[in-house]
């Protein structure tokens, strides 16, 4: 009754009279209130009952066999009819036989005569109550269902704490079932500190809430947390019992306790993390701001709660106007995750800027239900700068902060591209400071670097911002001239740098007078591509230095084919040298006044593949520039001293000169290259003449000294090669030992048409003559030519007059005619 209320049947009325009549009349009388059977005896009364069980029974006392009392006292026997009402029709009204009914079950009474009114009136109260009974026991058993169902402990207790009642059946609480509980004190069930919170609290005495939680072991050993409430029952202000109820919040708690780990993890994680946290509502408004973004917007957490997100967090995005909406704004209005646009920047509580990153996403409950916003975001400022100076850094050179090659490289693509579609030309000059290794030898690295700087600062602030000049090597610049229509514009620039380099530069107290050459290439007339264009850059810088360095020189087919021939007879020089193919030609060197042999000069012959000779004037230069000359000096001289033992064990006694060029005069074991290959072809020192160039010896005074003294000790002849073309200076002369003064051919040539050049040769002489030197001429083609050195002093000569050079098979016939 108290949860399902089933519909009503129909009253069941069942009568019950030996007289048929009285049946009838109330059968008419009742007939509206309910299904009626009837019964003309009590033993058919009582078989109806179990079949049927009416709700009432009207039943004449006064019946034959089976009086009504006794067929209601058997009625009452029967199963559920404890609510079957039964109603007597007496003719008695003695009170015996009315207390016997109602001893008997009867409920009440009607007195012939019947008074139909009346009895429609008994019976329906009748019916009434009986459903009131009905409808209160249904409601009881409800009720007991539920409080034996409820997960809470119910108990009550008398005022001098007697269990009066529990709903646990099972004794799952406390191990007693409910009979086992009840008259058990307070100590029995609950452990003492219950008992003792349960005083206490019932002392207190204007508490408004008699509850408090607290902890105790189930029958089964677990642990559980209870909520315990109390109360005092009162009936007409007198205290008649306790009510004691316990809640299981075990898992309640375990729920809180695990709440209270998450948010305390959440909250140390978002405190302590290196990201700025800010949350809002769904309004935007500020809920939560973490120490970073504390320090990032400049607001404290006690500020900026409650105010709107675009106040503490200020976003603008470089080079945009307008300030964005905020990322949280538009995760709540977009219910997507919004990524910061690029190069945001936050803007502090007291206008500072900083670079900032990040996301934001919208916060949703267990229902997807949207409830706020949440943006993290963190300072790149520190990153940015770093990328932009790696990205410098990656660009430029570090000792002068031009481009570099990869820079060089854009802009130079981006410029033919533009002169390509505009139909413009580009120009590019390669720039390289004349002589700056020996300046960087021998003023040092820290000079050489200030004098790079220097320079570069001066092309930089002479040429327009169109231009780019990047360094590219050591002291190798480039310089881009992009958008140029015509070519004079290239040639007024480059005159402009050469001549600028003629101030002298001023580095840490001395004055540098430096010079640079210059190659130009032009696109498209001179390439078409980038690498193309900057080599022939190249080409034409290193004509410029070939022409004397100090200039500026502009790139052509021409130069390009010697460039190519240059290569190629590297190429060969290369070969020739690791083949051991070089040869070696023989010139022989005479007494003037006699004509007699007295020794050769080794010359170095390479052959090209049509068997053509190559000039030395072409190769010996190439192998000095390419570090070649030490190999290809030592096979020369290991060659000549062979073929020179070789003779003067068969043929003839002729000393051999050999050349030596700087690059190998300057090798530090030059001496004891020299002093192997005597041992090992078996010369004598003393047949040994090398020529050295006045250069060789001024390169480094100290070391050619100490090399020509070890040569002059092992007895080793040095002569002076191309002398009066150089220094020719007396101080060094007097200085090293030396044995003979090479006159040049120029000098010769020339001698008996020039009176300068003659009055070289008789300078020359004449100063061998006073240190005591020997002096031979080279170069002699005439008889005249003999005659005026023989006349001058000059002892010794060489010369196509003589010989030409040639190999030393082609010299045996030489010898028969020459032989001293
Ligand atoms: N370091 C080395 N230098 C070498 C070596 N072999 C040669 N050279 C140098 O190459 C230059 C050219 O040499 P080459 O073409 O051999 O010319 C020599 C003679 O052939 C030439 N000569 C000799 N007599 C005459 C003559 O009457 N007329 C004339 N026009 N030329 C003549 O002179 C060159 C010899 O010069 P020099 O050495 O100064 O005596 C040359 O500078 C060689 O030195 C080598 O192995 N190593």
């Amino acid at each position: 009754m108290l949860f399902n209320q089933t519909p009503k049947a129909a009253n069941k009325i069942l009568l019950v009279d030996d007289e048929e009549t009285n049946l009838l009349l109330l059968r008419e009388a009742l007939n509206d209130l309910g299904e009626i059977k009837t019964a003309k005896s009590g033993s058919e009364a009582i078989e109806i009952v179990q079949e049927a069980a009416p709700d009432i029974i009207v039943m004449d006392i006064d019946m034959p066999g089976m009086n009504g009392i006794q067929a209601c006292k058997h009625i009452k026997q029967l199963p559920n009819t404890e609510y079957t009402a039964i109603v007597f029709v007496t003719s008695y009204d003695e009170s015996e036989v009315e207390a016997s009914a109602l001893l008997a079950g009867g409920a009440d009474f009607i007195h012939k005569p019947i008074d139909f009114g009346t009895c429609r009136l008994r019976v329906n109260n009748q019916l009434k109550l009986q459903e009131y009974a009905k409808s209160i026991t249904s409601t009881r058993d409800d009720l007991d269902s539920l409080i034996k169902h409820l997960p809470v402990f119910i108990s009550y207790w008398s005022t001098d704490w007697k269990n009066q009642f529990s709903n646990d059946h099972h004794g799952k609480w406390f191990g007693f079932s409910t009979e086992e509980i009840i008259g058990r004190s307070l100590e029995a069930l609950f452990p003492p500190h219950i008992v003792s919170q349960i005083h206490q609290t019932l002392n207190e005495p204007e508490s408004p809430l008699y509850t408090f939680e607290s902890t105790y072991k189930t029958p089964a050993n677990e642990t559980v947390h209870v909520s315990i409430s109390l109360s005092k029952s009162m009936q007409k202000e007198e205290h008649i019992g306790y009510l004691i109820t316990l809640a299981d919040i075990t898992t309640l708690k375990k729920a809180e306790a695990q709440l209270y780990d998450e948010k305390e993890r959440l909250r140390v994680t978002l405190n302590s993390i290196g990201d700025a946290v800010i949350a809002v509502d769904t309004e935007g408004l500020i809920t939560f701001i973490n120490p970073i973004a504390e320090r990032l917007t400049g607001w404290h957490t006690k500020d900026a709660i409650g105010h709107p997100i675009e106040e503490v967090m200020k976003i603008a995005i470089e080079g945009v106007g307008d300030a964005p909406t905020n990322p949280i704004r538009l995760a709540l209005q977009e219910e997507r995750i919004v990524g910061m646009a690029l190069n945001s920047k936050l803007q502090n509580r007291i206008g500072e800027e900083f670079h900032v990153e990040d996301s934001a996403a919208p916060i949703r409950d267990k229902n997807g239900v949207i409830t706020g916003a949440i943006i993290v975001f963190h300072d790149v400022s520190e990153a940015i700068a770093m990328s932009i100076k790696m990205s410098h850094l990656a660009n430029h050179d570090q000792l002068t902060d031009l481009p570099n090659r990869i820079l060089l490289h854009d802009r130079l693509t981006y410029a033919c591209k533009l002169a390509h579609y505009s139909n413009k030309q580009v120009a590019t000059f390669l720039i390289d400071i004349d002589h700056f290794k020996y300046i960087n030898d021998t003023l040092g690295h820290a000079i050489g670097d200030e004098l790079i700087r220097q320079l570069a600062y001066r092309i930089q602030t002479m040429i327009p911002e169109s231009c780019t000049l990047a360094r590219i090597g050591g002291d190798e610049f480039l310089l881009l001239m992009p958008n140029i229509s015509n070519v004079e514009e290239v040639d007024e620039m480059a005159h402009n740098i050469t001549q600028a380099m003629h101030h002298p530069f001023e580095i840490v107290g001395q004055r540098l007078n430096v010079s640079a050459s210059l190659g130009i290439s032009i696109y498209p007339d001179d390439a078409a591509t980038q690498d193309d264009l900057m080599r022939h850059s190249d080409v034409a810088m290193y004509r410029a230095k070939h022409e004397g360095r100090n200039r500026y020189c502009f790139f052509s087919d021409e130069l390009e084919k010697q460039v190519l021939q240059r290569h190629s007879l590297q190429i060969k020089l290369r070969e020739a040298i690791n083949n051991n193919e070089i040869q070696v030609f023989y010139q022989p060197k005479v007494e003037l006044s006699s004509g007699k042999l007295i020794g050769f000069e080794a010359l170095a012959r390479l052959q090209d593949e049509d068997g053509n000779f190559i000039s030395p004037c072409e190769f010996i230069p190439l192998a000095e520039e390419t570090g070649q000359i030490t190999a290809l000096g030592l096979q020369v001289l290991e060659k000549a001293c062979a073929q020179a033992a070789l003779w003067h064990q068969t043929s003839c006694d002729a000393s051999i000169s050999v050349n030596v060029s700087v690059g190998q005069f300057g090798e530090n074991d030059f001496v004891e290259t020299v002093l192997s290959t005597l041992e090992k072809t078996g010369l004598p020192p003393e047949q040994l003449e090398l020529e050295v160039t006045e250069s060789a010896l001024m390169s480094d005074n100290d070391k050619s000294y100490s090399i020509l003294s070890e040569l002059c000790k092992r007895g080793i002849k040095v002569s002076i090669d191309d002398f009066g073309t150089g220094y020719s200076s007396l101080s060094y002369l007097k200085k090293f030992r030396v044995d003979i003064l090479k006159i040049d051919q120029s000098f010769v040539k020339d001698m008996l048409l020039d009176a300068s050049d003659l009055d070289i040769v008789k300078t020359i002489i004449s100063l061998a003559n006073s240190m005591k030197l020997h002096t031979i001429a080279e170069g002699i083609e005439t008889p005249e030519q003999r005659d005026a050195l023989l006349s001058l002093g000059c002892q010794i000569g060489q010369g196509y007059y003589f010989s030409r050079p040639m190999p030393a098979d082609q010299l045996e016939d030489y010898f028969q005619s020459h032989q001293p």
